[in-house]
């Protein structure tokens, strides 16, 4: 029997005494319950992806001294662990079999990828042989991440011997990625016959969020390990005879909570990680700030998180009662500050230049610019950083103002849409239990508006929110043409508006901050659109 342990854990880019030193403790634990070999994420040494720090002699320098240090450190149990490769000038995603102090053998990734959020070619040489190594007498093949994802490197390594394959990854989430992730494994497996663990990174990396979720599939193609999302974890798990088993069976989340929980942790790491203070929020009474404080305050802690309301004589009585209602709820700190006055001398100021000019939303504008400045102002002076509130609906057609509401570091729901913001607002509601729902239900019921002009709604001028965020995910996600949208039964009037809108918002959403991807193609690295472009759609 050998006794594989599988280290899930939150590797930090860059930090390469801090990730040796994590590799340690896993090594200590999984020693402790008599593991032979421990198996790390793809370039668990330096984190992941580590972007053009890779083009850096100097850190591929600092890598191998990590990998050294690492090596002279690890005893009594076989290491396998991710690291990047420099050897006469030619760079590899690699990983490397460490025994007693001793490099064993080293794998180099066939397969890099280079689509969605993936830039491996413009780093690294593809590897090209397969890797077999015996542990513990048992012939075990490696593979690195993309490797599984279509046939090649899989099999060579069977041919080549392998009785049970290692694979290494960094495989960020979307929503139910991990049934993906199974079901290419499966395929690898069904073409040859052996068993497969699957360890993969934990934690936020700028957009993206690594969700562990670590597996093992038998040589039938069943899952005899899972690893829970979102969290640190060990896996155990038992190779005899060709049969594996383990009592790590995590249960799966459902879609509400595997969305929420990653926007969680991206918004912890993404602070905890660049070393802010705390978060501060813009609270306006609408669902989006609300969402966006229920997920800072858990991720952060009530009392690292702050709201500010800053009404104007626009804003509802309601507004005002509901955002009360919900910071008593979470006990975060919140204050008020009205901006009629700001507002008044911006009108008193630019008065001679816009003589007879009619009111716009230039004036709307300014109200979002004013609070932008004021929530900078109390970054600047505190060291929290701004959580902006924007979702992937309005950030599709351009719905937010630059430098006001989108005035901030860190997009918390950049990749949520506006429908999928509303089911979970109501799971987080769910999770209350006795004390009753943070998010005021009216928050949830009343008709979404930005409070910028009187009796102002969102529905004024776009669709319904369920019909925009089926045009933006048919053009935006699945490429699909508006002729083909239309085709698909989506009113004519409102793709054509919501096209035309999405097309003419490019320059907005490239000054836009950084946030957390939860779906195929967020507004991030995956999606990267001429901002002069007079491509013509086909309608
Ligand atoms: N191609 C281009 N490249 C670079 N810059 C470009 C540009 N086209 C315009 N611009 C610049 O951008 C300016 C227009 O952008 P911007 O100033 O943001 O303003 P704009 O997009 O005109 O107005 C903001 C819109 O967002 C809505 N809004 C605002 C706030 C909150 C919410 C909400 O409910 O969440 C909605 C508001 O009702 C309005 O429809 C132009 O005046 C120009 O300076
Ligand atoms: N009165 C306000 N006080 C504090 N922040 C505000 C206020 N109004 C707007 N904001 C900030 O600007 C963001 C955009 O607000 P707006 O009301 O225009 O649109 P929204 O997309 O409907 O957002 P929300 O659902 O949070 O209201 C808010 O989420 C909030 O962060
Ligand atoms: N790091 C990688 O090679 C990732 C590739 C793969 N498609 C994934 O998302 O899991």
């Amino acid at each position: 029997m050998m006794r594989i342990a599988v280290a899930q854990f939150n590797a930090t880019v860059g930090d390469l005494t801090g990730n040796v030193e994590r590799i340690l403790k896993c090594a200590a634990q999984a020693k402790a319950r008599g593991a032979q070999v421990l198996l790390t994420p793809e370039l668990s040494l330096c984190g992941y992806p580590p972007e053009d720090l890779l083009l850096r002699p100097d850190f591929y320098r600092a890598c191998h001294q990590a990998l050294d240090d690492l090596a002279s450190r690890v005893e009594g149990i076989v290491l396998v662990v991710g690291y990047p490769e420099e050897s006469d000038g030619h760079c590899y995603n690699a990983a490397m079999v460490i025994e007693n102090g001793q490099k064993k053998a080293v794998y180099r990734k066939i397969r890099l990828p280079n689509y969605e959020v993936f830039d491996e070619q413009r780093y690294f040489e593809a590897g090209s042989e397969a890797c077999v190594v015996t542990i513990a007498g048992v012939r075990c093949g490696i593979n690195i991440c993309a490797d599984i994802w279509e046939p090649g490197a899989f099999e060579l390594a069977c041919t080549a011997g392998a009785e049970l394959m290692l694979v290494l990854n960094a495989s960020p989430c979307h929503l139910e990625k991990h049934q993906q992730r199974a079901q290419v494994l499966g395929e690898r497996i069904e073409a040859t016959g052996v068993p497969a663990v699957y360890a993969n990174l934990v934690g936020g990396q700028d957009e993206l969020v690594f969700d562990g979720a670590s597996f093992a599939l038998d040589a039938h193609k069943v899952c005899r390990m899972r690893l829970p999302q979102f969290e640190e974890a060990l896996g155990i798990v038992d190779f005899t005879a060709g049969n594996l088993q383990s009592a790590d069976m995590a249960s799966e989340l459902s879609i509400e909570a595997e969305a929420y929980q990653a926007l969680v942790l991206g918004v912890r790491d993404y602070i905890g990680k660049s070393g802010f203070k705390g978060a501060i929020i813009g609270l306006s009474g609408g669902i989006d700030s609300a969402l966006t404080l229920c997920v800072a305050v858990d991720a952060l802690g009530a009392d690292k998180v702050r709201a500010v309301m800053m009404p104007s004589p626009y804003t509802a009585q309601m507004s005002l009662d509901d955002s009360r209602a919900m910071i008593q709820k979470l006990g975060v700190r919140y204050d008020e500050i009205a901006i009629a006055p700001a507002m008044q001398t911006y009108a008193a100021m630019l008065d001679p230049l816009f003589a007879g000019l009619p009111a716009d939303t230039t004036e709307e504008n300014i109200q979002a610019r004013i609070r932008g400045n004021i929530l900078m102002a109390l970054s600047n002076k505190t060291g929290a950083l701004v959580l902006t509130t924007g979702n992937k609906s309005e950030m599709a057609v351009g719905y937010c103002t630059l430098y006001g509401d989108m005035a901030g570091g860190f997009a918390v729901i950049k990749d949520v849409y506006k429908t999928l913001v509303y089911r979970l607002s109501r799971y987080r509601n769910t999770l209350c239990g006795e004390s009753g729902p943070v998010i005021p239900e009216n928050i949830i019921v009343r008709p979404p508006s930005a409070e910028l002009k009187p009796d102002q709604t969102d529905q004024d001028s776009l669709p319904p929110y369920e019909v925009l965020d089926a045009i933006v995910r048919a053009y935006m996600e699945e490429d699909r043409s508006p002729r083909e949208i239309i085709a698909a039964g989506l009113p004519e009037a409102d793709v054509r508006r919501v096209v035309r809108l999405l097309r003419i918002a490019e320059y907005k959403r490239r000054q836009s901050p950084v946030g957390i991807r939860i779906t195929p193609r967020g507004f991030g690295k995956d999606w990267r659109y001429p901002i002069t472009n007079r491509y013509q759609d086909e309608f």
